[in-house]
């Protein structure tokens, strides 16, 4: 069973049988922590507006909602369909991450074309401190 809100959010919702998902283990409390913390609390869909390659790496651009804007940061986390990246890029409506070869041998992040939805995930640390901010400014 799918809740609403998950199908609102994210992109289960154009999902079909056989669709390759990006499955990782729960991290252990006394592992190394290899990126930022993901929860899985996808916060909305986004599109791929552009892709490009070069020799080194895969550049994706990918739409960034006025609301979530305050929550990516350039050389902050951010994940992508569940794969922790770090932006390299912000603009008013976009955001830009690098995938290194080895992200794009072990996720689905290179298979992305332009116009598809992909599940954004923006960093927690950036939530609680734009929440904690809007209540010091609502005093
Ligand atoms: C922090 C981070 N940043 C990036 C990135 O900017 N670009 C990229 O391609 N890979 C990054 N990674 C590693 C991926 O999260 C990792 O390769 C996948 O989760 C597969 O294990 C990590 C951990």
């Amino acid at each position: 069973m799918v809740m609403p809100e998950t199908v609102r959010r994210t992109n289960l919702k154009i999902l079909v049988v056989g669709s390759l998902v990006n499955l990782e283990r729960a991290l252990q409390v006394n592992a190394h922590l290899d990126g930022h913390i993901v929860q899985g609390h996808i916060d909305y869909c986004g599109q791929v507006m552009q892709r490009q390659s070069d020799a080194h790496a895969l550049r994706l651009l990918i739409s960034l909602p006025s609301e979530y804007r305050a929550l990516v940061v350039t050389k902050g986390s951010v994940a992508v369909d569940g794969v922790s990246l770090t932006v390299v890029a912000v603009t008013e409506t976009t955001f830009e991450v690098d995938l290194i070869p080895h992200s794009q041998a072990v996720t689905t992040l290179s298979k992305l074309q332009v116009g598809t939805l992909v599940n954004v995930e923006t960093d927690i640390l950036g939530k609680y401190l734009a929440r904690q901010l809007a209540l010091e400014g609502s005093h």
